[in-house]
């Protein structure tokens, strides 16, 4: 069946993400209420993107834009590509720390592309969009939450990756430390080891087990859900900053932890007024995100378009 693209321009917004929680690496995410806002529309021709706020002068502004790119691999899995398509990106999510830019890019473009095709949520069902954008970072544990919202458990299986999504306990307060230096999660992978000892492999998936009860059910058990042995330590010389901060702040009792590839931290609820973080950071304290990606018809409002003000709704 041929394709039919819609006219006018239709909008998303993508939440931030932290992955791993710890000790669940490449299975495990939390969508946060900071978000970046994309709109798109079908044009007579060419491929054009525009970028405010985080990335702004930094990003392509073509087809190798990161959004385009999956905007281009949906378009092909619905059946064919647009003459061309325009898009508008207001970030907020900084980049290369941690806390699932690229992904939410990549689910913005991937959503964008479905909502621009008649049929495109039939064509490509909410099953096949996480497979897609799943497939396009190479791991499913920022654009499962991205997408579902809330705590996300993700696995991959021989038809692609799947997941699902559950509700936090209202006592977990998310609080995020942003340092300013970035780190590339490709770097961050090249870092770990191709085998680890049976016992940290056995730790690890204990407590990645605890976790999802803790996150859900018993936060008092928060901190020793979050010891991790597959990534943390090996990837510490990279980011001496934050791995330094991740043991202050556990030596405090915070259940902290490097949040995705890092270099930014997650704790799970905060620190007494007496502990001190020190100069360099970006201090967020986040909600929840339970919705995941949420698409509608038209442009981006005044609020969406502020770079600053509606960041950290949920
Ligand atoms: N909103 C965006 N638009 C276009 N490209 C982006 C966007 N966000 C990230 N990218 C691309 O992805 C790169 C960062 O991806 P990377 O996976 O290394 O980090 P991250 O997604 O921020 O962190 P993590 O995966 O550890 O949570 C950026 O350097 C940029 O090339
Ligand atoms: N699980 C991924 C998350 C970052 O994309 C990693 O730690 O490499």
């Amino acid at each position: 069946m041929p394709t039919t693209f819609v006219s006018g321009p239709v909008k998303v917004r993508v939440p931030a993400t932290s992955a791993n929680l710890g000790p669940g690496f490449d299975a495990l995410g939390l969508a946060l209420g900071l978000h970046d806002d994309v709109a798109a529309e079908v044009v007579p021709d060419g491929v054009r993107v525009t970028v405010t706020g985080e990335g702004a002068g930094e990003l392509p502004d073509d087809d190798a834009h990161l959004v385009a790119r999956a905007m281009r691999a949906t378009f092909d899995a619905l059946g064919g590509q647009p003459p061309g398509f325009a898009v508008e990106c207001v970030n907020r999510i900084p980049q290369a720390r941690g806390l699932g830019s690229s992904s939410a890019a990549i689910v913005a473009g991937v959503q964008l592309a479905r909502a621009l095709v008649v049929d495109g949520d039939t064509r490509l069902d909410d099953a096949g969009a996480l497979r897609l954008a799943a497939e396009i970072e190479g791991h499913p544990d920022n654009v499962a939450p991205c997408l579902l919202g809330g705590f996300t458990i993700a696995w991959t299986e021989p038809s692609g990756a799947r997941a699902v999504s559950l509700a936090v306990d209202d006592r977990v307060r998310p609080m995020v430390f942003v340092p300013e230096e970035r780190g590339l999660t490709a770097v961050a992978r090249a870092a770990l080891p191709g085998a680890v000892p049976h016992a940290d492999a056995a730790l690890t998936a204990g407590r990645a087990a605890l976790l999802v009860h803790a996150l859900t059910a018993e936060p008092a058990l928060l901190l020793p859900a979050t010891v991790d042995r597959l990534h943390q330590d090996y990837r510490a010389e990279g980011m001496p900053g934050t791995s330094a901060l991740v043991g202050a702040l556990r030596v405090a009792g915070v259940a902290a932890v490097v949040s995705g590839a890092g270099p930014t931290v997650l704790a799970l609820s905060e620190p007494g007024p007496d502990f001190s973080v020190g100069t360099g950071w970006r201090i967020l304290r986040l909600a929840i995100d339970v919705h995941g990606a949420r698409v509608a018809r038209g442009r981006l409002g005044h609020a969406e378009r502020d770079p600053v003000a509606a960041g950290r709704k949920s």
